[in-house]
């Protein structure tokens, strides 16, 4: 369980994240949604302490994330894995190196430095890459491959960490529709398949609501709606998105995710 417990950041006078406060299970899909400078990826920096909360508590069963320094803080971490709108990979490095970087936190430093990963390592990462069907870019430079291609690979590194939780900020603001949908359906296999907990920061109302088992609605920092994508009126969800409510809702809606109808609250069922 992830609770979060009247989380603030503030940046000079400006609440970046004001007062948030919820809970999440194990294996939940969580759409974190609002406008541009809503607070959302303050909100999934903190909860990976790549941003420091001002005020308030991060719980991770039961232990206090906020309080974690040095190697408790890496580990914590590795078992939070970020993946960010521009992918974060190393262009110049090939790709499985790139996955193996998810295992840094569990190898000894000499061998990441010597790039001597252990075999078992090569075979988890080789096997994320061909669960994403980019096994055969392997050798290939990471920044030869297309926006879609470099996510998957983002979200294989991740996998590889063997994370609790993956925290995903706009992970499809820079995709097509085409590779939106199988980035998104690779979120949604990674939660179903392994029950891993999913928080993603969505702009796309339409992308939350198909994908997300809750939605956490959020303005000027506050979280102003908690609950099942049904919950969220399209009322509501004026209010959260203002002026760019048109934007957000009632565009073209996508496909379903492939293999999968929307899961109810929590479920965990095997992709
Ligand atoms: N490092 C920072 N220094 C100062 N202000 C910041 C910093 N990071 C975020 N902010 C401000 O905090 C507010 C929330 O920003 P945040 O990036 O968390 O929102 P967001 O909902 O993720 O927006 P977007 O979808 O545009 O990324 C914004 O007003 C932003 O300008």
């Amino acid at each position: 369980m992830l609770v979060v417990e009247g989380l603030t950041c503030r940046f000079g006078t400006k609440a970046a994240v004001d007062n948030a406060s919820f809970s999440i299970a194990p294996g939940t899909f969580v759409g974190v949604i609002g406008r541009s400078g809503a607070g959302k990826s303050t909100l999934l920096r903190m909860i990976n302490r790549l941003a420091e909360p001002t005020s308030g508590r991060i719980l991770f069963e039961g232990t206090d994330v906020t309080a974690l320094r040095g190697k408790a803080l890496r580990q914590w971490r590795a078992r939070s894995a970020m993946i960010f709108q521009q992918f974060n990979l190393v262009g110049r490095l090939d790709v499985l190196t790139n996955v193996l970087m998810g295992r840094l936190a569990q190898i000894p430093s000499w061998r990441s430095l010597a790039q001597v990963w252990p075999e078992q390592d090569r075979a988890l990462a080789m096997s994320a890459l061909e669960q994403f069907d980019i096994a055969q870019f392997a050798a290939q430079r990471a920044d030869q491959l297309s926006g879609g291609q470099q996510q998957r690979v983002a979200i294989a590194r991740a996998l590889v960490q063997e994370p609790d939780i993956i925290l995903a900020d706009e992970p499809i603001a820079s995709l097509d529709p085409r590779n939106t949908k199988i980035v998104m359906d690779a979120l949604l296999r990674i939660n179903k398949h392994f029950g891993i907990t999913v928080l993603c920061n969505l702009h796309s109302l339409d992308l939350a609501r198909t994908y997300c088992d809750r939605l956490v609605g959020m303005a000027a920092g506050r979280v102003v709606f908690d609950g099942a994508p049904a919950a969220l009126t399209d009322h509501i969800a004026r209010e959260l998105y203002d002026l760019e409510a048109n934007d957000v809702i009632g565009a073209a809606p996508l496909p379903a995710p492939d293999g999968a109808t929307v899961p109810a609250l929590g479920s965990v069922a095997a992709a």
